[in-house]
């Protein structure tokens, strides 16, 4: 447990690829200034420094799987503990599976609370589609974007269930979820307002 770190707002945002995480995240930090730490982002990061480190992490991100949980985990905890001074702190895409939950939870800190999009397969996989046109992301083509849906299935839809069960989860239902991002950011809006 990082000291530093206590008594600030740890919210996780999880949902499968294209679910709308990162869309969230930008209109949240617009209203409530939280920072915001999106570990696919510090994974491309660090492939963009050209670093060996970053070439492997490429290739398992182009297979459409999950890195080592200590990778991302010492990731997230540098940033954070770059921040201190913010309210709290925006968890992008994480955990991506129970275990790497458990090992946040007892090296850094135990999350407030729990955001989950849920989008349809089919949905996310339309999204993704479109924004592989300008995203230039390598892993926004068709085939990686069906292995990163089994990868969520398999290993970070446990993920949800385990939350649920803490009474930590704050669920955006699929029929507002597919709606337009303002709907959506309305529904988010509730959760942030009582933290
Ligand atoms: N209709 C609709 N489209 C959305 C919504 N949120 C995001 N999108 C679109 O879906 C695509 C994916 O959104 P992102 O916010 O990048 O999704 P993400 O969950 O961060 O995706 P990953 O980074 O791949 O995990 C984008 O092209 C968005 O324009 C929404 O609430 N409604
Ligand atoms: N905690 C994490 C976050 C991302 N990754 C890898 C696997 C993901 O497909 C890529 C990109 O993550 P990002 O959250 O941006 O995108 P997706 O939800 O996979 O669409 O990084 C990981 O292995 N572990
Ligand atoms: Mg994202």
């Amino acid at each position: 447990m990082a000291a530093e770190l206590a008594g600030k707002k740890i919210i996780f945002i999880v949902g499968g690829p294209g679910s709308g995480k990162g869309t969230q995240c930008e209109r949240i930090v617009a209203k409530y200034g939280y920072c915001h730490l999106s570990s696919g982002d510090l994974l491309r990061a660090e492939v963009a420094s050209g670093s060996e480190r970053g070439q492997e992490l490429q290739e398992i991100m182009k297979r459409g799987e999950l890195v080592p949980l200590e990778t991302v985990l010492a990731m997230i905890r540098d940033k954070m503990l770059a921040n201190t001074d913010a309210k709290g702190f925006l968890i992008d895409g994480y955990p991506r599976e129970v275990d790497q939950g458990k090992q946040f939870e007892s090296s850094i800190a135990s999350a407030t609370s729990v955001l989950y999009l849920d989008v349809a397969t089919e949905t996310m996989v339309q999204r993704l589609i479109k924004r592989g046109q300008t995203s230039g992301r390598a892993d926004d083509n068709e085939e990686t974007i069906r292995a990163r849906l089994n990868t969520f299935e398999k290993a970070t839809a446990p993920v949800v269930d385990f939350y649920k069960q803490q009474g930590k989860l704050f669920e955006i239902e699929r029929s507002v979820a597919e709606s337009s991002p303002d709907d959506v950011f309305a529904k988010v809006c509730l959760l942030f307002d009582k933290l």
